[in-house]
Formats: structure tokens, sequence, C-alpha cells
């Protein structure tokens, strides 16, 4: 069996998103191009949710594409190529059979499409809160639920991707450290609204529950449309200590990814093993 890796080095684009999906598109994966020269050992980058589509119901059929073989999907497939890097492609509006899904892709070093995660709980709230203004958005109108759960290795450190919202929900993180993966990544789009009550919170205990390394990407601010994206894109560690922490504005974070912490944490804290199986059950339904 092959050694694993003791850390990853890892690139989280926080981008913004404009209405010329072409130019996005480009600019975003400039800018990754950018990192990975500069930081030859990086082996996976990550980009935001709907990172090519400006996040609202009424764009996500007009932006939708297909995939793996759509232009967004080769743009990043070539990347990945020329990079010799993986990638998750954050997410896209995946049109297939005249159904539209919040997809996030992955992507290997020979450009080869690893897998696709479509969101599994797609977003809705209607959240007021006197002092940060309040969200009124729901995702049921445009999309599809996903139904599977997807993860990928890296140098035999497995990852699992989620999108956004997926992350409120501990019994799918939970799934996936029953699945053995120790890193989290949900590509994200949390607003002015959610983000700053909740973001770091949720991925503080999504990691401390499943000992495991918990990161969103997300979009960076843009004041102008409705939905104002909080940016803020963190890596938080199995110890539930954020390692790494965007602003608000477009960047670009290198972030190592310390895997013999989840061995430490997992070695310390033993509370997988600890779980009481004979008085309770989490099922995945596996399609
Ligand atoms: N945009 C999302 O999917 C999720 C989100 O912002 C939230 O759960 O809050």
């Amino acid at each position: 069996m092959s050694r694993k890796a003791n850390v990853i080095k890892v690139i989280i684009a926080q981008m913004p998103v404009g209405h010329n999906k072409e130019a996005t598109v480009a600019h975003t994966l400039g800018e990754v191009r950018k990192a990975a020269k500069a930081n030859p050992t990086a082996k996976l980058a990550i980009l935001p949710e709907s990172f090519n589509c400006p996040y609202g119901p009424e764009h996500f059929r007009k932006y939708s594409e297909s995939v793996p073989n759509g232009p967004t999907c080769k743009a990043l497939s070539n990347l990945a190529k020329e990079l010799k890097i993986y990638i998750i492609g954050g997410s896209i509006m995946e049109l297939d059979d005249n159904k539209v899904y919040n997809t996030s892709t992955i992507w290997g070093p020979s450009g080869e499409f690893i897998g696709r995660h479509r969101k599994i709980h797609l977003f809705a709230v209607d959240i007021r809160k006197e002092n940060l203004g309040g969200c009124t958005f729901s995702e049921f109108t445009e999309l599809t639920a996903g139904k599977d759960i997807t993860t990928f290795e890296i140098e035999g450190r497995k990852f699992g991707v989620g999108v956004c919202h997926d992350i409120r929900f501990d019994e799918l993180a939970k799934i996936y450290r029953m699945e053995g993966t120790e890193a989290m990544i949900y590509p994200a789009a949390f607003c002015v609204c959610q983000g700053p009550m909740h973001l770091k919170m949720l991925q503080q205990a999504r990691a401390i529950d499943n000992g495991m390394f918990v990161g969103t990407v997300c979009c960076a601010r843009d004041p102008t449309p409705e939905y104002v994206a909080w940016g803020h894109s963190m890596i938080v560690d199995p110890w539930g200590q954020t390692i790494a922490e965007a602003g608000e504005k477009e960047e670009v974070m290198m972030v190592d990814f310390d895997f013999t912490k989840v061995d430490e944490f997992r070695k310390q804290i033993p509370i997988f093993n600890q779980r009481r199986t004979d008085l309770y059950s989490l099922v995945y339904k596996k399609n």
C-alpha cells in the first residue's frame, strides 16, 4: 500500500461572480493558474459555489450547462491537466434531462473527470434579523436535489464534497466520516446575513464532530446583487481551530492541510469508536 501524505497544499480561490460567464471563468481560472505556478507543490485547487453564475434562481437555468462536457467543464479539465493538479470546480448549474442541479465537479491531474456532487440539501430559508437584515431565498423553484455522496483520494487522504447548505446537516457529514473521509469541502455562497452568524460555527461543529478538516470556499463580496455574498472562505482543522480565513474580497489563499492532525485527533478523542450503535444508528441509503 502506498504511503499516505502527511501534508497536502491546497489553493483556496475566493472569487467574484459576474454576469459574463466566459469572462468570470477566464478570470477565476487565470488566478488559479497564477497561484499554482507560484506554488508548484500545491496539489488541489478549490473554487466557490455557483462560480460561473450569479447566485439567484432567475439565473440558474440560463447559465446551466452539461456535465462533464460543457464549456466550463472543458476549461476545468484543461486547467487541471495543464497544472497537473486536482480541482474541485466549486459548483456550476448542471443541465441534465431538462433538470437543473447545483453540481460540484472534481478533476484529476490528467484532466480526467473524477466525479460530481449534486447539492443534496437545496437551500431555502426565510430569515429576519434586525441587525443583519434578512434572507429569503429558495432553490426549490428551479433546482433538483442530488442523492449521492462524493469522495475521492489524493495521496491516500480521502476528501468528501458537499455544496453550501449541505454543511448544515450533521448526518451528512457523519455519513462521510463513516465512509472514511478526512477532509470535507463545501463550495459555498453564504450571504451577509447568515454568514457572520453561522459559517464559522458550522465548520467548527462538523470538524469536531468528525475529527476532520472542514473547508468552505465562498464567492467574494459584490455589494450590487440582491444576494450579497459574505466571503470569508475558511479552513477549520479537526480540533476546531481556524487555520485560514479570507476577508470579504477576492482572495487566493494557500493552505497546508496537515493530515497528521486528523490522525492525532482521532487517536486522542476516539468518539467515533465510542458511539453507542447498540442504542442508535445512522444509515446511508445508497442509490
Ligand atoms: N447558500 C446556501 O446554500 C446555504 C446558506 O447560505 C445557508 O445555509 O445559510
